[in-house]
């Protein structure tokens, strides 16, 4: 969630070397605009800004002028699977024969057969009994009234980020530990809250759904039936949740991947959705050559949109945050839900690594703890995590220019690392 709102690097924060990635990314470009302007949807944002060699401050000078909204667009359906297109005789084919989605067009899932067969992610509706999961929205829809929307500068107006959330954690110690120990975009948390008592009791019900999909994704899909790299063999044990709040269609999230800062390499989350249905859309990260101008554009390979609907746990695989971007699109149209009217909630259950304290990760020169980044789009060191000042993604604080690369046993432990080499 945090990841979102990280700006472009200003002029004075050194490069890091050749072989990491730079931070101001067209998804981070976009959820700035999309703050600026969150009555747009995304995909018209996207085309502004590219339309403008990726300059945020250029497109949100042409938005000035209004611009026409796309015609025919739609907005949240109902499909059963894409199963229901493939003739009886042949319905196998259909999934042996992955369809990709195109340049520019969005793939629209429904069915977790399709979920589990295009996306690092697998669904299972109608998770909770029907009024254990009405009474977990009851309960979020009243927390959420005071819920705040995260600001930020960017260049010399505040934005806000276009949704509410809160953060929950297990005890007392925790919320004072995650105010004082732990930094989101370099800052700490203001607005963290003990766990609600039916947060608490959905807690082991999401654990246990999330291990049991994270072990038949591992069998069925993984090479060798074995795990990732780096990803951790021990039980997923969430911790933490953070919860999200929409109040109306127009409310996002905009691209990003979850900071692995706190969670490690090869994440699981698990994600509960309550209320309206949204669309989740999510698309590959397309590795780069140095000189490869043509997959610069983010959708090169089309984006794909899974269909979240009330009491449906999404599980966040193990290949998504390092190679995957996601994102909550805004909607033209919504389906009011009879609890919630247009509210949609989300619950990120996720696991804190004790491993992953700030204490045991780098410092950076500023005498901060580093934030852990993994290369996404250059194919040289494609999948390298490394550590940088936190202050690169912090407006008005100047970054030190701190890089390592971090180093990780093959269960994601992390290993002391090597010599501090700074960028020159
Ligand atoms: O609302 C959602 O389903 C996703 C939210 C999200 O991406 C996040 O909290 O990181
Ligand atoms: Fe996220």
């Amino acid at each position: 969630m945090e990841s979102f709102l990280t700006r472009p690097k200003r002029k004075f924060t050194p490069e890091p070397p050749q072989s990491a990635e730079p931070e101001e990314s067209t998804e981070i470009k976009l959820a700035l605009l999309s703050s600026l302007h969150p009555k747009l949807d995304q995909e018209i944002l996207l085309d502004i800004l590219l339309a403008h060699d990726g300059s945020v401050s250029d497109a949100t000078a042409s938005l000035r002028v209004p611009s026409p909204i796309k015609k025919g667009r739609r907005g949240i359906g109902y499909q059963k699977s894409l199963m229901q297109y493939a003739a009886p005789s042949n319905a196998m084919s259909l999934t042996k024969k992955k369809r990709k989605p195109k340049k520019g067009s969005t793939l629209h899932l429904y069915d977790p057969g399709d979920v589990a067969e295009y996306t690092p992610c697998t669904i299972v509706h109608d998770f909770l009994p029907p009024e254990e999961a009405n009474e977990l929205l009851k309960e979020l829809l009243e927390e959420s009234k005071s819920y705040e929307k995260i600001t930020f500068k960017l260049f010399e107006n505040v934005v806000s980020s276009p949704h509410t959330s809160s953060f929950y954690v297990e005890s007392y110690d925790e919320i004072r530990r995650q105010k004082t120990e732990y930094h989101y975009n370099g800052a700490s948390l203001t607005d963290v809250r003990r766990i609600t008592p039916r947060l608490a009791r959905v807690k082991p019900k999401v654990q246990d759904a999330v291990n049991k999909e994270v072990q038949e994704r591992i069998k069925t899909r993984y090479s060798g039936g074995k795990k990732l790299r780096y990803q951790p063999p021990d039980p997923w044990i969430p911790n933490a949740a953070f919860v999200n709040c929409y109040t109306g269609p127009q409310q996002n999230v905009g691209w990003h991947s979850d900071r692995l800062t706190y969670l490690g390499p090869r994440a699981v989350i698990g994600s509960l959705s309550l209320g309206v249905a949204r669309e989740f859309r999510v698309r590959r990260v397309i590795p780069k050559d140095s000189d490869n101008r043509a997959t610069e554009d983010p959708d090169a390979e089309g984006q794909i949109s899974i269909h979240l609907p009330h009491n449906s746990l999404l599980v966040m695989h193990a290949e998504m945050q390092e190679e995957w971007k996601h994102c909550i699109s805004a909607a033209l149209s919504i389906d009011p839900h009879p609890i919630a009217g247009t509210a949609r909630i989300n619950i990120t259950y996720r696991d804190y690594r004790a491993n992953m304290h700030p204490r045991f990760t780098p410092k950076c020169t500023c005498e901060m703890p580093c934030v852990l980044l993994v290369v996404q789009r250059k194919k040289e060191n494609l999948g390298r995590y490394f550590w940088m000042c936190h202050a690169s993604n912090v407006p008005e604080k100047e970054s030190c220019g701190f890089f390592r690369w971090a180093e990780f046993d093959d269960d994601g432990n992390p290993l002391p690392s090597k010599a501090i080499s700074k960028p020159s």
